[in-house]
């Protein structure tokens, strides 16, 4: 279905939620609105598939309707591998339910409605933070990144994706701008753009690349790679030694 949650001026925006309208249409909205999302889905398999070990879970963190958990599932070579994808909007699980049902995987998988803040994390080879952390407060961000850390086993990965702000203020609304420029051309009026913007603006915190990547060193992550840019989105390739 086709995102037109902002297409109509409203009189006041309230903060954004992953509630049923957004899950209903979060296919359209992401794809529209994050530059690179399917190359990057399509990329986590890859990643599942090279790093992830038999016997080991595969995190899918804030995994929305399951595209990471599925893109893993679908390349991955060990059939004694656990999925399991986390997310603690109601209305994202269970339609997220009803998709990795039908899409037959092979592995087991478990989905957890719940707090990727507070849910157990232990014997993991690759973990996902696709677009989630940005919206996990600010406050909580190193202990989450310290307990991923800590449940990887030697060699395991975290696939950290995230919006980005930029430290050179020029810089940053040169990138903001391309950003908008990608939306416009896939179909978002600027009133669209305009009131989204408002309604994530204390919702999605976005951090620099150097705030990331002092979070992750300072985890326990020893080496940590950009594979992929387009504006003020990236996403890394953590490993834990
Ligand atoms: N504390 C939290 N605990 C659990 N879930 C959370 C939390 N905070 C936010 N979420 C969940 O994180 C997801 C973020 S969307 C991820 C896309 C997906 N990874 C994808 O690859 O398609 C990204 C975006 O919409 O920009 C939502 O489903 C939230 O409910
Ligand atoms: O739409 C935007 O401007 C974004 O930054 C990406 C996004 C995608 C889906 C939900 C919230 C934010």
């Amino acid at each position: 279905m086709k995102d037109r949650i902002y297409a109509e001026p409203r009189a006041q925006v309230v903060g954004f939620r992953f509630d049923e309208q957004v899950a209903s249409v979060f296919p359209d909205m992401i794809r529209r609105s994050v530059p690179g999302y399917g190359t990057i889905i399509d990329m986590i398999g890859v990643f599942a598939a090279r790093y992830a070990r038999p016997g080991t879970r595969l995190y899918d963190l804030g995994s929305s309707l399951g595209a990471a958990t599925l893109a893993m599932g679908a390349l991955l070579p060990h059939q004694d591998c656990e999925l399991v994808a986390v997310d603690n909007s109601a209305a994202m699980i269970e339609r997220a339910e009803a998709l990795l049902r039908a899409a037959g995987l092979t592995q087991p998988l478990q989905q957890r409605c719940e707090d990727i803040r507070s849910t157990e994390l232990s014997n993991a080879s690759v973990a996902v933070l696709n677009f989630t952390l940005q919206f996990v407060p600010l406050a909580d961000r190193d202990a989450l990144m310290a307990r991923i850390a800590e449940a990887l086993v030697p060699g395991g990965i975290l696939v950290l994706s995230e919006k980005i702000r930029f430290e050179d203020a020029a810089e940053d609304s040169l990138q903001q701008a391309l950003h908008h420029a990608f939306k416009r051309n896939n179909g978002y009026s600027d009133l669209e753009i305009s009131q989204k913007r408002t309604a994530i603006e204390n919702v999605l915190i976005p951090e620099t690349l150097a705030t990331h990547r002092q979070r992750l060193q300072a985890a326990g992550f020893d080496s940590v790679h950009v594979w992929f840019r387009c504006f003020n989105f990236m996403s890394l390739l953590a490993v834990k030694a």
